[in-house]
């Protein structure tokens, strides 16, 4: 028998590109439960980033960790049908240890979704922010740090996020609902 697929969709991408806003969209409209990557930083880290200092690969590898085991705990403990995560994803060595969750797995199935904004723009909208502690200085170590997803990871879905809030939601969710389409068309063949 061909069990159903449950994602775990990974919306990833620079500080400010709208990682939030956009997967705040997706998981009302798909109702699927939320898991904010920033909700899971070490006080250290937080730390690190209110001074304005990158985080370094050693000060993510438990976070990423964190983020996976929280995601499967949503498809595995919680019973989701799947689940939306934010976590920067920024290095292609980041996405792999995402990708864990799905490996080997019949069910579980990781997607990216690449919110794609070039620096200047995303520089205003974290400029423009309020109450968070990740702050405009940091944008650029967030661009130097970009391995942007290559052709062969094909896991990934890129959204252009230049345009209005409200363009990139819908955008993202257009994505998100062909793929699965083609996927799971795919899948049941
Ligand atoms: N398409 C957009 N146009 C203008 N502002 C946006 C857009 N998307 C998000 N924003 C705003 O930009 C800021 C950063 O968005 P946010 O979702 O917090 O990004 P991230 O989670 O990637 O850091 C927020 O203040 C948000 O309201
Ligand atoms: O909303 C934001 O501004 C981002 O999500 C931000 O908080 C940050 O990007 C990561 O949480 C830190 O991790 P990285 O340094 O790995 O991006």
């Amino acid at each position: 028998m061909c069990k159903h697929p449950r994602y775990i969709w990974m919306v990833i991408g620079p500080a400010g590109c709208g990682k939030s806003t956009i997967a705040q969209f997706l998981s009302r409209k798909l109702n699927l439960p939320y898991i904010e990557g920033d909700d899971f930083h070490p006080l250290q880290n937080i730390v690190k980033m209110a001074n304005g200092v990158p985080l370094t690969d050693e000060d993510r590898w438990g976070w990423l960790d964190t983020l996976r085991n929280e995601a499967v705990a949503k498809l595995t403990v919680g019973n989701a049908d799947g689940c939306i995560v934010t976590c920067s994803c920024l290095k292609r060595r980041y996405r792999d240890v995402i990708r864990v969750a799905g490996a080997g797995s019949e069910v579980v199935v990781v997607r990216f979704v690449y919110l794609r904004a070039d620096e200047e723009l995303v520089l205003g909208r974290v400029s423009a922010r309020e109450g968070h502690y990740m702050k405009a200085g940091m944008v650029h170590s967030q661009f130097v740090a970009l391995e942007e997803p290559e052709d062969d990871e094909v896991d990934v879905i890129t959204v252009d996020v230049s345009g209005t809030r409200s363009e990139g939601q819908w955008s993202a969710l257009c994505k998100v609902l062909q793929y699965v389409d083609t996927e799971e068309g795919a899948r049941f063949e």
